[in-house]
């Protein structure tokens, strides 16, 4: 069975509370602390920053998983890296040059992401794989949590799960957006690895017997 990654999104919780809602998941088993950063003028939401993951960093062992939604880019890379991000992942749309920021991230010694919207052609990879260690697919447009899944994403992700298959590079497949216990197995099935979630888990009265539903729904996915 494929080495599945639950990754809750932190921007449904309670920001009251960051960081024992961060305990709170890793203690009920997710994998990776999903960290969105939103900066209103890439999208139209305004979240959190590199002090925040400063802060997050020394609280969980989970690797942190920062999802840039930002413009430009490449100024705060250094920050998060320095903030201990494991993952940056950005949008290429918000780079001029996204070789050079996939580059850029892993000077700074982290692994480094790139990120499609729903309206992003696969096309657009084509010429990064060599340089990239994670795609992580939108399914639904970056900006908000809560949002339904777009069902155009699974196309999307069968396509670049062909694509990481035929590289032959241990690139993760990480799909965001609208991603529940009760869909994540057929995101699964088209080649996805990691799940992000943040409605899906931060929502619930029960942060473990969630994590369970999303375990079991995974255990009978076959790839
Ligand atoms: O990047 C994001 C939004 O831009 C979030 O990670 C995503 O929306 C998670 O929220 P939900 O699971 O509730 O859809
Ligand atoms: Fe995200």
């Amino acid at each position: 069975m494929a080495d599945f990654k639950i990754a809750p999104s932190i921007l449904s919780a309670d920001f009251a509370n960051l960081g024992a809602e961060v305990q709170a998941v890793e203690k009920a088993g997710a994998d990776y602390c999903h960290f969105d950063v939103m900066d209103n003028h890439y999208v139209p939401n305004l979240t959190i920053g590199p002090m925040v993951a400063e802060a997050l960093n020394p609280v969980t062992n989970m690797p942190l998983d920062v999802h840039l939604m930002i413009e430009p880019v490449d100024d705060i890379v250094p920050e998060f890296a320095k903030a201990g991000a494991d993952i940056i992942t950005f949008h290429p749309e918000a780079s001029r040059h996204p070789h050079r920021t996939l580059q850029l991230i892993k000077s700074q010694g982290c692994r480094a992401g790139i990120s499609l919207n729903p309206g992003t052609p696969v096309e657009m990879l084509d010429y990064l794989m060599d340089e990239v260690d994670l795609i992580l697919v939108m399914s639904v447009n970056p900006g908000f949590g809560g949002q339904a899944f777009i069902e155009s994403a699974m196309d999307k992700i069968r396509a670049i799960r062909e694509r990481i298959d035929n590289s032959g590079r241990a690139i993760e497949l990480e799909v965001d957006g609208g991603i529940k216990a009760d869909n994540v197995a057929r995101v699964a099935e088209a080649g996805a690895d990691v799940f992000v979630s943040g409605s899906g888990v931060f929502k619930a009265d029960d942060y473990a017997a969630r994590m369970k539903e999303f375990r079991e729904a995974l255990a009978g996915v076959k790839r």
